[in-house]
């Protein structure tokens, strides 16, 4: 079965989706086998992999090597340029950053990478990540015209173009370790607009059990956290509980 299609029958049969986002630059290659590991255990859907900075090449090579040792879910590539592209994934996120300046987030890395990825041959999701205050390093270094938090409509907006372009998922990011997730209230409209066929991803700024149950209950198709798994002592039991707490 595709990933894409996996995810999308998780999400239509058990509600929400878990995402564990591991980022290579973050900890050794068999400490992110690790953590993979222990967050499968715990009932995570698929492995996100990918950071902003210094997250690609030989350590993301070997940090997906390393968990595809130790797991059988689905990794799925976050790359945050061509750099973080490698044959070891299943997937990737193939993402257009809708509203960056820069036009190397919009299409740039997208001609560069295009080739690679077809001559791996990695199953593609094509995506619309929409980068929301305070929006975090990733925020900056996308060059991310921030949509202001209180301002749903602009979300929606962009939704609605990434889907009109056929981009399948669309992505609401409030930077990694956001001090709050994007809102229930940017998070239901953008749901609403999108409709049940394009899956909403929302991720930054998870940390608790109300958060995650929060942006399920809004309307998320599927929720990403990954410094609250990195900075856990115990990882199952933390996803376990995120889980839990998204299915109710
Ligand atoms: C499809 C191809 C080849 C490239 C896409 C290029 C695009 C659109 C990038 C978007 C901008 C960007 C810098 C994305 C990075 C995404 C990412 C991996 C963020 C998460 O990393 P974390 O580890 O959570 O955060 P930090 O890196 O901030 O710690
Ligand atoms: O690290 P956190 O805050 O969980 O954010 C995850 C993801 O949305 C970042 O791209
Ligand atoms: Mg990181």
């Amino acid at each position: 079965m595709k990933v894409e299609e996996y995810l999308n029958k998780i999400a239509d049969e058990k509600g929400t989706v878990h995402l564990t986002l591991i980022d290579p630059a973050s900890q050794s290659p068999e400490e992110g086998g690790d953590i993979a590991y222990e967050a499968a255990c715990g009932g995570t859907d698929a492995i996100m992999v990918g950071g902003s900075t210094g997250a690609g090449g030989t350590v993301l090579d070997r940090t997906i090597v390393e968990i595809k040792k130790r797991t059988s879910i689905p990794v799925i590539l976050f790359p945050a340029n061509v750099d973080g592209i490698s044959p070891h994934a299943d997937a990737i996120f193939f993402m257009s950053l809708l509203n960056s300046r820069d036009v190397n987030f919009i299409t740039t890395s997208q001609m560069i990478g295009a080739p690679i990825v077809y001559k791996y041959n990695i199953e593609t999701i094509s995506m619309a990540y929409l980068i929301v205050e305070p929006g975090g390093t990733v925020g900056w270094v996308g060059d991310a015209r921030l949509i202001p938090k209180n301002k749903p409509e602009l979300a929606v907006a962009y939704s609605l173009a990434g889907k009109y372009m056929g981009m399948h998922y669309t992505y609401l990011e409030a930077g990694s370790g956001a001090d709050r997730p994007i809102t229930p209230e940017m998070i239901g409209a953008t749901k609403h607009a999108l409709g049940d066929h394009n899956k909403l991803i929302v991720g930054g700024g998870i940390r608790t059990v109300e958060d995650a149950r929060e942006c399920a209950r809004a309307g998320a198709d599927m929720i990403v956290t990954g410094t609250v798994v990195e900075e856990t002592g115990d990882v199952r039991t933390k996803v376990e509980e995120l889980i839990t707490a998204i299915r109710e």
